[in-house]
């Protein structure tokens, strides 16, 4: 025989061998992604962003995309005449703005998503909250200086159920998931924050990880003042820095605490600016965004 040959692909080998112990830990499991309005800017990220989703699919994860869409709903609404007002973080939802957040989220949005990933093959489906009563929720009234105040069709997740959403997993598919609940008479629909929504699926899903998209690094410690990214903290220190978060990062922040409370493994807020940013954070070690932990941290780093 002659000499060996050059193969020049072999790195690429490397790459992929280097990935081999988080596709053995990852296997099987739930990862419930949430894509926010302001990550889907760029139409080269969001085809970047449904590469990601379907590779994960065809490693053996089970991903669910929830995604937001605040800025498409705001346009939306400037585009009805309708002025755009967020209370607590939360959007004050009249009856006629709920029909364009609905317009926006589940036939446009979704739609767009859905279309990306269906692009690799067939299997993205999207559902609302409403279909087969995955998302229950009641009138929401959060506390602005200590008072209550309304907010209109803004709902408060009460139930979930995961009986569809198994069932597309089960199926092989990716399901792609607008936050608008239903309300418990199926009297009316309401707005959920997307972030919120994402974490109560991910704890009712059992996930191993909740992963949230956004438009910056991760939780700065600083903000506005300074880019210090928080790489790692646990539950207990984010429910202490939570009082000091602004709005954007509340809803986020108070979804990361409540998926990790409740049995999902990591929840992590990750730049979705960054191409490929989901495949960086689960196949290698160099974590980019900030990533939350239970307080017992069996598996410390591992996690
Ligand atoms: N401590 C913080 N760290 C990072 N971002 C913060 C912080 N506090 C507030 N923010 C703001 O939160 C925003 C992200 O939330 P949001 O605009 O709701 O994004 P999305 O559409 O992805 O849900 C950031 O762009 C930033 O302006
Ligand atoms: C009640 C409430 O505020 N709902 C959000 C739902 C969309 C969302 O959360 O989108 P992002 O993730 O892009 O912010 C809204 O109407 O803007």
């Amino acid at each position: 025989m002659s000499t060996t040959r050059k193969h020049t692909a072999l790195p690429k080998a490397q790459i992929l061998i280097e990935a081999l112990p988080w596709l053995t830990r990852h296997q099987g499991k739930t990862v419930v992604i949430k894509f926010g309005g302001n990550a889907m800017v760029d139409e080269e990220l969001k085809s970047a962003f449904a590469q990601d989703v379907v590779f994960l699919h065809h490693a053996g994860l089970k991903p669910v995309v929830v995604h937001g869409g605040g800025p498409q709903i705001s346009k939306a609404l400037d585009r009805h005449g309708i002025v755009s007002e967020f209370k607590a973080g939360l959007r004050v939802t009249t009856e006629d703005a709920m029909d364009v957040v609905r317009m926006v989220l589940a036939g446009q949005v979704q739609r767009e998503l859905v279309g990306l990933l269906n692009q690799h093959g067939p299997l993205a489906i999207g559902l609302t909250g409403e279909d087969a009563h995955t998302m229950t929720a009641t009138k929401h009234q959060p506390r602005v200086d200590g008072e209550l105040v309304d907010i209109g069709r803004v709902g408060e997740i009460t139930e979930i159920d995961t009986g569809a959403i198994e069932a597309l997993l089960a199926d092989g598919r990716i399901p792609v998931v607008s936050s608008i609940a239903r309300s418990q008479d199926d009297g009316h629909v309401y707005n959920v924050n997307a972030d919120t929504a994402a974490a109560a699926l991910a704890a009712a899903l059992d996930a191993e990880t909740l992963m949230v998209l956004t438009d910056v690094e991760g939780l700065y410690e600083d903000w506005p003042n300074s880019d210090e990214v928080i790489s790692k903290l646990t539950a207990t220190e984010l429910e202490k820095l939570l009082p000091e978060l602004a709005s954007g990062m509340v809803p986020k922040m108070e979804g990361c605490l409540h998926a990790v409370r409740n049995g999902v493994h990591t929840a992590r807020v990750i730049d979705g600016r960054v191409p490929h940013s989901i495949l960086l954070e689960i196949f290698t070690d160099e974590g980019i965004g900030t990533m939350v932990v239970p307080d017992a941290d069996p598996e410390g780093e591992a996690a």
